[in-house]
């Protein structure tokens, strides 16, 4: 494995260059890989196996919705798509990719087709973590993996798409064949990962947890709504609002942050700009760390998985949640950020779909 100095602390990474997609297929060769759940996660992972060249089926509950999304993405009703109970049975690595609180739902129906040998593969440690209160307890002698992209299930698909790789972890929980981490591994490469790094299922899901609810999509949604309420409250127009709020760190600051470093972009700004954010910085750590403190602490507690759980497995989650969505996209801010998009220059060339 290549070792990398990752700021003072040397880690393991696997590389494709070490780790090439023919080896992947040689490991796996033998297997068929069932995906349970075609949410976000699972279309992504399920298309790049199949472009890689895996033997892939997709199990689905007949008459839903995200059947008829397999279907229109090419799996074939009792060749490569079955219901949710056929493909547990025919699959030999089982990809449990619904959504965590789905997860104990489908528990019972799936722990039976999980017979000696086979592999239980998750893309979060979230199920075997918190087993107390999901239930999820895989039999002793299946492998249990983990290959968590770091990144939307959109992107995984997307960057596969264009050649390039999302970075991903990987763990093992379980191994019963001696195979579990070079199946892990593989499944993590065939999956589209450019690099992989290794976790534990604990890690993972800590970590994972703390970054969606913190920096990556509650922090930085919070910290947008702040600002932008005070620009407003001092007289700025929404566009001023928003340009100088979200619109300037989407489209010229952060890929210049993902290009080369945080240091990097200052130095491309003015020095008025390096002076002052150089200073108030130390203000927001001060501001914030107490704040990732509770959060952290609130994972390691097992009460964000209470509440994830609790909510997500009532019958009317998805409703719940896009009743909060619309409320966010009908916000002043983000209406004022759909008139901004819609004005940047390169608009009239649309992206091109996921799948596509
Ligand atoms: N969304 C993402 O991009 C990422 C997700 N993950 C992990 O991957 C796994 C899958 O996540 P997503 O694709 O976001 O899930 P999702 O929320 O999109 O749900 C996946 C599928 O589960 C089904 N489902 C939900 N509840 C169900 C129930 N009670 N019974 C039967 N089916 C049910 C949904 O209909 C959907 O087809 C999770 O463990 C998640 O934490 C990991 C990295 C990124
Ligand atoms: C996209 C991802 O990695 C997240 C944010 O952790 C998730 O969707 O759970
Ligand atoms: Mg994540
Ligand atoms: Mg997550």
């Amino acid at each position: 494995m290549a070792k990398i100095n990752f700021g003072g602390t040397i880690e393991e990474v696997v590389t494709r260059e070490e780790f090439p997609m023919e080896k992947a297929l040689d490991i796996l060769k033998n297997e068929t890989i069932a995906i349970i759940g075609y949410g976000v996660q699972g279309p992504a992972q399920a298309l790049n196996l199949r472009d890689n060249g895996f033997n892939v089926i997709v199990g689905q509950r007949k008459g839903s919705k995200t059947w008829d999304k397999a279907v229109e993405h090419g799996w074939v009703p009792g060749k490569t798509l079955f219901e949710i109970e056929e493909a547990a049975q025919r699959g030999t690595v089982i990809e449990f990719l619904l959504s965590d609180a789905g997860q104990i739902a489908l528990w019972p129906t799936i722990k039976p087709f999980l017979t000696k040998g086979k592999t239980l593969y998750f893309s979060h440690g979230f199920g075997i973590t918190f087993k107390e209160q999901t239930g999820i307890i895989p039999p002793a002698d299946i492998d249990v993996v983990l290959a968590a992209p770091k990144g939307s299930g959109t992107s995984v698909r997307r960057l596969f798409l264009q050649g390039k790789g999302i970075n991903s972890s990987y763990a093992v929980f379980q191994d019963a064949t001696g195979n579990a981490k070079q199946k892990a591994i593989a499944l993590g490469i065939g999956v589209g990962s450019g690099y992989l790094f290794e976790t534990d299922f604990k890690k993972e899901v800590y970590s994972d947890l703390s970054g969606e609810r913190g920096t990556l999509m509650g922090a930085i949604a919070g910290i947008f709504e702040a600002q932008y309420e005070v620009l407003r409250a001092n007289g700025h127009s929404p566009s001023e609002a928003f340009n100088e709020t979200v619109e300037e760190l989407t489209q010229s600051l952060m890929p210049l942050v993902a290009e080369n470093g945080m240091d990097w972009m200052y130095a491309n700004c003015s020095t008025t700009a390096q002076r002052g954010a150089l200073d108030w910085k130390k203000k927001f750590k001060a501001a914030t760390l107490p704040v990732f403190q509770e959060l952290y602490k609130s994972v390691a507690t097992g009460a964000e998985a209470k509440r994830t759980i609790e909510t997500c497995s009532k019958p009317d989650y998805r409703e719940k949640l896009a009743e909060e969505l619309k409320e966010l996209r009908e916000s002043e801010l983000w209406q004022a950020g759909a008139a901004v998009r819609q004005l940047r220059p390169e608009k009239n060339t649309v992206e091109a779909s996921m799948i596509n």
